[in-house]
């Protein structure tokens, strides 16, 4: 199995707990999205799996990796593991360029990180696919850009990119669809749903339950706690929880108010 949350809590250093007892699974080609209010801690966990937690949090339970416990890696097992076999998209894709470097450059020096020997061309044909199944087009003025020239929907599917040329057994995408327009959004969940299908694991983080909705399965958290779990269609047409039924509810009065 990819990934395995075991009775993870963590806490900040005054002792508040940021979430509490969280266990979850995720199998290979399966989707599984993390559903919440802000606040919830859903991008702690996140930066939980991703080694990211640093001195400011205290962290009990396990991550299991290939028989590895994520929360207690070595550093030359770190640069393994992170951003080749698991990539982590971040809520702000603004934040995650240089902006003194043409994305191109930026997309080229990640590969460069995990892959040996390829010239410019193959990799910008590489970069250029892989843009066109997120949906862009122009790619090769995108590829020229720097960041600021490019919209923020351009820039998280970039950031998309960045952590597919890898080829990771697992995608952590943390809101990554926000800056992306609505049927943008759709078509580019469909995208993430096929990787699933040609194996990858995506962990997908949202407050949103109709993109979740693409999901195989669903954790909807509160306040640093598992409300609800479970197979996402069983739990959209008949929620358990009040606060699941209350996030549904949301949703529907966000589609009506946008018609
Ligand atoms: N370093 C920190 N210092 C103080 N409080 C923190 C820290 N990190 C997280 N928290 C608190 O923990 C809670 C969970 O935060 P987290 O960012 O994980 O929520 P989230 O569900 O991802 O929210 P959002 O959807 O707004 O990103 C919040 O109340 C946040 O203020």
């Amino acid at each position: 199995m990819p990934l395995e949350v075991k009775d993870l809590t963590i806490s900040l250093a005054s002792g508040e707990l940021v979430a509490e007892n969280i266990s979850f699974q995720i199998e290979k080609g399966e989707m599984l999205s993390i559903v919440g209010s802000s606040g919830a801690g859903k991008t702690t966990i996140c930066k939980a799996i991703m080694g990211l937690l640093g001195s400011a949090y205290q962290a009990t339970g396990q991550i299991v990796f290939q028989g590895m416990n994520l929360l207690d890696l070595t550093k030359k097992e770190r640069k393994q593991v992170y951003g080749k076999e698991i990539c982590f998209i971040m809520q702000n894709p603004m934040t995650a360029f240089n902006p003194s470097i043409r994305v191109g450059k930026q997309l080229e020096k990640t590969y460069r990180l995990h892959h040996d020997c390829f010239s410019k061309m193959e990799m910008h044909t590489l970069f250029d696919k892989i843009l066109r199944r997120l949906g862009l087009e122009d790619t090769d003025r995108i590829l020229k850009s720097y960041p600021f020239a490019l919209s923020g929907g351009m820039l998280q599917r970039l950031m998309i990119t960045a952590a597919l040329i890898n080829e990771p057994q697992i995608l952590i995408a943390d809101e990554a669809t926000t800056a992306i327009d609505a049927c943008n959004r759709i078509e580019l969940m469909k995208e993430l749903k096929q990787l699933c299908t040609e194996g990858m694991s995506v962990l997908f983080v949202t407050h949103d339950l109709r993109a979740a909705a693409f999901s195989d399965h669903l954790l909807i958290m509160n306040h640093g706690k598992v409300i609800e779990a479970g197979i996402t269609q069983e739990i959209i047409k008949a929620p358990k929880e009040e606060y699941t039924a209350y996030l549904l509810g949301a949703c529907r009065l966000e589609r009506r108010e946008g018609d």
